[in-house]
């Protein structure tokens, strides 16, 4: 069987389709479902990782946070660590860039197949150039093309539909919680996960040149920077109206294209080096070491190691009637001592809700879920492949989105140590 085929099976196939005999000890009814199902040996599946592992070591197609440790000094945000919080560049300082010769988003309509190109890793990723987005997809893969998107499903598609090799997209920020709709997404496409990156997120207060605090109406930034900054505007009594923008960069862009004296962005420093803006107040946000956890999606899945710290993150919905059935997958973690580092649930889309009917006391709903998990194994890991394969009994779906290396950039006390002053 061909090697692209195997791990295609392993990762996103529904279940009960192919999978590796690897995932098929230690329960009755996952050993019968690989004999009736999976045409492959072990050994196949050993010789298909060989052969992807040594095609992967190195170039642009790494999937590997390798890359992390090779980092020079630590920067924010795709900049170098400000000298002061309070510092505000000149514009002598600022490298100001055309706002025109910036790279215009992607949108749905620019979505057609695109013919090969370069060797240079084209990353996709949702916002304009300042974005956070950008400085993560940098991170993840230094020196690649970044491209932006207009929207998260266009990253998805733009990978889809090989416009770009891999997309970076935002999942959980340290303050502001999950980012629903890229789990929702990963659901609805086929892409995997071969990576994550941890990013310190500095927030800036941004106005045109000249504009005074005292003269902001208006403080317009993606909903979770907004989120991420609540106590910190109040603090400064920036008691203003607070609108959405799709992403930081982007309202950056839209003061300095409107030449809005009233309104004020939070976004990057660089947001302000690209737009011509000023830093009114630095680190902004409520707690200094804000830090927004980002994954990478590609067409393939990388092959799992044991080498080094790995994630896996999966999916899944149980039958109506089961009982216990979170507490049981839990357990198929807890009793292998494999630790859980992010549970996330949301609805059903398929079957959002279920009707218990009482004829004494009425009609119960009950709300539906899909369960998101990140537990810290490699599907390499003989006991990921045992917990999951018992978790199949008491679950109706279950899929395997990636299994991938942990971001272990190490911290960097110097820089989340900023209070957020202002
Ligand atoms: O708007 C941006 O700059 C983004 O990259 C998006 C995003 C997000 O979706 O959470 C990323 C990181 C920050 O937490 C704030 C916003």
């Amino acid at each position: 069987m061909d090697a692209a085929a195997l791990l295609d099976a392993f990762s996103a196939a529904p279940r009960h389709q192919l999978r590796p005999a690897a995932w098929c000890r230690s329960t009755r009814f996952a050993s019968q479902a690989c004999r009736a199902t999976a045409p492959f040996a072990r050994a196949d599946w050993q010789a298909a990782c060989a052969i992807l592992a040594s095609n992967s070591t190195g170039g642009a197609g790494h999937d590997a946070s390798s890359n992390n440790n090779a980092q020079p000094a630590p920067r924010v945000n795709g900049q170098k660590p400000p000298p002061a919080l309070e510092a505000t560049p000149t514009p002598d300082e600022l490298d100001l860039v055309p706002v025109s010769n910036l790279p215009r988003p992607l949108s749905i309509s620019d979505l057609s197949p695109a013919p090969m190109h370069g060797s240079q890793l084209r990353v996709a990723y949702q916002g304009v150039p300042g974005a956070y987005s950008e400085a993560a997809a940098a991170k993840a893969y230094p020196g690649c093309d970044a491209i932006p998107c207009d929207q998260f499903e266009v990253a998805f598609q733009a990978v889809e539909l090989w416009i770009a090799d891999r997309a970076v997209l935002p999942v959980e920020n340290s303050l502001g919680g999950s980012i629903h709709r890229n789990y929702d997404l990963l659901l609805r496409h086929r892409l995997h996960i071969v990576g994550e990156v941890q990013l310190p997120v500095h927030h800036c207060l941004l106005a045109l040149p000249g504009v005074r605090r005292e003269l902001l109406t208006r403080v317009i930034s993606h909903p979770q920077a907004l989120a991420q900054c609540e106590l910190t505007l109040n603090a400064m009594g920036l008691n203003v109206a607070r609108e959405a923008f799709d992403d930081t960069a982007g309202a950056a862009e839209h003061i300095a294209a409107g030449g809005l004296r009233d309104t004020a962005a939070i976004a990057s420093a660089r947001a302000a080096e690209l737009y011509g803006l000023q830093v009114l107040a630095a680190g902004i946000q409520d707690d200094a070491g804000n830090v927004t956890r980002f994954v990478m999606l590609a067409r393939e899945p990388i092959i799992p190691r044991t080498d080094r710290p790995f994630k896996t993150s999966i999916v899944f919905a149980h039958d109506t009637d089961g009982t216990s059935v979170l507490f049981k997958v839990l357990s198929a973690f807890a009793f292998r001592d494999i630790s859980l580092t992010k549970i996330e649930s949301r609805p059903h889309r398929h079957r959002p809700i279920r009707l218990v009917d009482d004829a004494n006391v009425g009609t119960a709903k009950h709300f539906e879920y899909m369960f998101y998990i990140d537990f810290q194994a490699s599907m390499a890991d003989v006991r990921a492949q045992n917990a999951l394969a018992e978790i199949q009994e008491f679950t109706s779906f279950l899929r395997v989105l990636g299994s991938y290396p942990m971001d272990m950039t190490p911290w960097d006390a110097a820089l989340s140590s900023r209070a957020s002053q202002y």
